[in-house]
């Protein structure tokens, strides 16, 4: 059976690491911070992100990363994606020949504008034909809570795909599985703008109608950007695109919708950012989607209002009020050209 080292444990790494130990899979949480790694093993829970979880017999806690990842065959790495690479160059001197790889966070490096599986490429050289990502649409308190839930893996190597599903299914949480790894990385990553946006859409009680315009909206103006990054377009009507968009911007569960409904009631980017134990990755998320758009030459008009939003302090009401000014368009314009097409 296979022994699984978790790294980061915040709410998702610690929900993976409860999910696969309740399993009976010999798993260890890894927490950077030595202090919080002895109250995790001492109380037998994660009283900062999870209280009233139990940790079973089979969940070991370590802030030694050494112990961490030596002799495991998983390795699933889950920090904020700004420290990603850290956390995977400091564990790159232990990794076993042959361990799998996989990423769990959802977010693009801001400084390099790489997914985190490209970013693991270049840290962990020799896992590079054994690297996976896992997405979709999991609010981590439902899944700690055992509430059904589908996710997708997603792996170059289709066999690795395949045992990663066996590893992390369970009769609550049923895994698919693709090799499109960059439609996932992208689709969980670039969600994130967009639950901030539904979350200032909801804490300006602008209602469902609005809220479903920016999923809608949203998922095309992801697909635009994650097509010309290489992805399929249909990976991003699945879990990783559509489903976790569905999710995110719905539930007052995803912290980077909690960030929006702040906003709209009128508190200072930075004070919120002070006041969060949790990571919201869409802030970075979407500097980085920006530049990508730059890149590509895609167009994003919400991340764009989104970003004057965040960055300027622009009235999240003006920004919703020049999004529907904006010139009259084709709803499939830059996705599909051919007979629907109204220009
Ligand atoms: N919470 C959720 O429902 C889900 C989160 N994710 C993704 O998982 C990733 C991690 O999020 P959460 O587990 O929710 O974390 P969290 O937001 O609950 O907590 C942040 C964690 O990062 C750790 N951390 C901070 N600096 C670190 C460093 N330098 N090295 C290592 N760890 C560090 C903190 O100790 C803490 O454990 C994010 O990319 C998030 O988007 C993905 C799916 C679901
Ligand atoms: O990605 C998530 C659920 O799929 C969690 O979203 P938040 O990071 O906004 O809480």
């Amino acid at each position: 059976m296979a022994s699984v080292a978790v790294i980061g444990s915040g709410a998702w790494g610690t929900t993976l690491a409860l999910l696969l130990a309740n399993k009976g899979i010999d798993t260890v949480l890894w927490e950077h911070r030595p202090e919080r790694a002895a109250d995790m093993a001492c109380l037998r829970e994660n009283r900062l992100f999870l209280p009233g979880f139990r940790f079973p017999e089979h969940l070991g806690v370590t802030a030694d990363l050494e112990e961490a990842v030596r002799h495991r065959e998983v390795i699933i790495l889950v920090t904020p994606s700004q420290r990603m690479r850290e956390n995977a160059r400091q564990l790159a001197p232990y990794l076993e020949r042959g361990a799998i790889v996989v990423s769990a966070s959802k977010g693009i490096e801001l400084s390099t504008l790489q997914r985190m599986s490209e970013v693991l490429a270049e840290e962990l050289p020799e896992a590079r034909a054994r690297l996976a990502a896992l997405s979709g649409p999991n609010l981590a308190r439902e899944v700690a809570e055992g509430k059904p839930t589908a996710a997708v893996v997603a792996a170059q190597d289709e066999a690795i795909a395949i045992y990663l599903r066996t590893l992390l299914s369970t009769a609550r949480y049923r895994v698919y599985t693709t090799q499109d790894i960059t439609g996932i990385e992208l689709g969980g990553a670039l969600k994130n703008i967009i639950a901030i946006g539904a979350g200032i859409n909801d804490g300006m009680g602008y209602g469902e109608n609005a809220r479903a315009a920016f999923i809608t909206r949203g998922l095309a103006e992801i697909t635009r950007l994650g097509t010309a990054a290489g992805a399929h377009p249909l990976t991003f009507a699945g879990l990783a695109g559509l489903g976790d968009l569905v999710a995110t911007c719905s539930s007052p569960l995803s912290r980077n919708h909690q960030l929006g409904r702040r906003l709209a009631a009128g508190e200072k980017l930075d004070e919120i950012l002070a006041s969060m134990h949790s990571v919201a990755e869409g802030v970075y998320t979407t500097r980085a989607a920006l530049q990508l758009a730059q890149r590509y030459g895609v167009e994003m008009p919400i991340t764009q209002q989104l970003a004057l939003v965040l960055f300027e302090g622009y009235d999240p009401y003006k920004a919703v009020l020049e999004l529907m000014m904006r010139d009259p368009k084709g709803e499939m314009e830059g996705l599909i050209e051919g007979s629907i097409y109204v220009s």
